[in-house]
Parts: structure tokens; sequence; C-alpha cells
């Protein structure tokens, strides 16, 4: 039986300058006491309303059926004439560390939604993308490409996408899109990790760190919201976010709450942090972060 949230503590914090023991002691016995902390996680938010997703108009626009966004939390698309459905996008606002709506955390887009994600990307004025998966993996579709295959200019729905510049590295790749609607034109960056298998972690995990660092050197804290996606929306996405969080956090505060971020994103979006590996890789790259190995993005 799971109990309310109400019931369970929403947060533990631990003291910065005792990381490294409070790691090893959570990662003793095959990570026994990680296992117990995440167990706590799962029923979080669960209790909550998801009616828009579930309307029949609107579940072929959800890549998955058990991926869906609860009700409170959804980004609502301006609506489209009585369209029913038209204000419907698989997207929640998730909080950060700057803003307690500074992410929108979606599905990566199907061929089908992907016009209803450029909407989302003008209407919610967003200037940055962070995507965390191959459009294909192992052969399956992950997600659709939505954006140009060349420096041509393509239309989705009424708004334009041109590629103007693109960066590749060898775990990511940046680049700077013109977008416009009607006689505005605006720049979004697009920062593409290309190398995190589903259901697993960056290898190795402060590579995760660097891509970070290279996503914070060109966005600073009040541009928002970031648009970031997955193929779900929540396993590679939510751990983004959590250690996006505590490496600002570390800078200012002698704390880090790794449970309180991962609940309160939960809280906003199911499944966020999917897989204890991942909960995990978070403790592991702030160990490093610590122990002061040398993560610049160097980008
Ligand atoms: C079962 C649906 C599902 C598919 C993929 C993922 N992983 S992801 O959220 O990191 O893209 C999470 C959940």
């Amino acid at each position: 039986m799971s109990l309310p949230d109400s019931v369970i503590e929403t947060s533990r914090p631990v003291r910065i300058e005792n990381f490294s023991n409070h790691y090893r002691i959570m990662s003793a016995d095959s990570d026994f006491r990680f296992s117990e902390e995440f167990e706590e996680l799962k029923h979080v938010g669960r209790d909550q309303p998801c009616t828009f997703a579930d309307l029949p108009c609107n579940r072929p626009k959800n890549r998955f059926t058990n991926i869906l966004p609860y009700d409170h939390s959804r980004f609502k698309l301006q609506p489209v004439d009585d369209e029913e459905g038209s204000d419907y996008i698989n997207a929640n606002y998730v909080p950060g560390y700057n803003s307690p709506r500074e992410f929108i955390v979606t599905q990566g887009p199907l061929h089908s939604t992907r016009d209803d994600f450029w909407r989302m990307v003008w209407e919610s004025n967003s200037r940055a993308i962070i995507m965390l998966t191959r459009c294909v993996e192992k052969g399956r579709e992950k997600c659709d490409h939505y954006w140009p295959y060349d420096t041509m200019p393509v239309y989705y729905g009424d708004i334009s996408v041109q590629i103007l510049n693109e960066s590749r590295y060898p775990d990511w790749n940046v680049c700077e899109f013109m977008v416009c609607r009607g006689e505005q034109q605006r720049v979004v960056r697009h920062f593409h990790f290309t190398t995190w298998p589903d259901f697993g972690v960056p290898n190795p995990p402060h590579t995760l760190v660097r891509f970070v660092r290279a996503f914070r050197e060109r966005v600073p804290p009040d541009q928002r919201p970031i648009v970031v996606h997955c193929s779900a929306g929540v396993g590679r996405s939510g751990t983004f976010i959590c250690l996006d969080r505590i490496l600002q956090q570390i800078l200012v505060s002698d704390y880090v709450d790794i449970f309180g971020i991962v609940f309160a994103m939960r809280k906003e979006r199911v499944w966020m942090v999917q897989t204890e590996q991942q909960y995990i890789c978070i403790h592991q790259c702030l160990l490093a972060v610590l122990e002061g190995k040398d993560l610049s993005s160097s980008t």
C-alpha cells in the first residue's frame, strides 16, 4: 500500500562536505540504500488525473500509452478554432533551480505531432531545446527527425525552421535554428546528446556533467522555459534536469537534496528519473564534480 505524499518525507538534504561518505553508505551492499530510497519515490504524484491525455481525440498524440501528462501541469497550446484537443501536447512544466516552470518536458515528437511541438516551442517563447535520445535506437524509432536535414528552411505547420549553423562533438551536437512565424523570427538553440542509451546512463556518467556545462555556457539562467525531451520524456529528461539543478545549487548552498528534487519533479510529470541506475548516476556525477575532476565542457 502506498502512503500519501503528505505522510512520506519530501526531502532528504545531505551536507555537501559529507556527500562522499553518504555515497559510500548508500552504495554499500550492492546499492542497498539507494534501492530503498528510490523505492520511496515510486508512487509520488501518481494519484493525479490525466483526463485530457486520455480523451479519444488525444490518445493518438501519445507516444506511449502509459506516459501521460498530468492535467495540472500540462503545457496548453493555444486552441485552434473549436478543434477538440487542439490545445493538447504530451508535455508538462517541471521546476528547475531558477523557476518553478523553468522546463517544459515532453516526449520525442511523433511525425504526427511535430507541428504541435514547434507550436509549443514558439508559443512558450522557448529559445533552447535539449534532446537526449537518438531518433532511432536499436532499430526502433524513438523520436521523429523534427528539424531540417540540410540548410533549406522547412515548414512545420505555419512555422519555418532553418539550420543556421551546427557544431559536432563526440557525445553531442549543438545547432542554431532560425525559427519564423509570420513576420517574427527567433534564434533557437538545439543541444542534442547523442550517446545516451535508453533506460541507461551515459558512459562514463560524467560525460553528462560536461554536456550540462556546455548547455549552461550558452543558455543563461534567466532564459526560460527550456524544452527538454528524450523518447518518453521521463527517464533521461528527469536525470538531465536534476543534474542541472544540483550543479547550480552546490555553488550557493551547503546542502544538496537529490531525493527532494526528484520528488518535486515527479509531482509534475510521471517517472522523472525513471531507473535506479539513473538515480545513482546523478550521485556519481556530483561525486565527480566534488572530487574536482576536470569536467569543463571544453566546447
Ligand atoms: C515504457 C515507456 C518508456 C520508454 C522510454 C523511456 N525512456 S526515456 O524517458 O529516457 O526516453 C521511458 C519510458
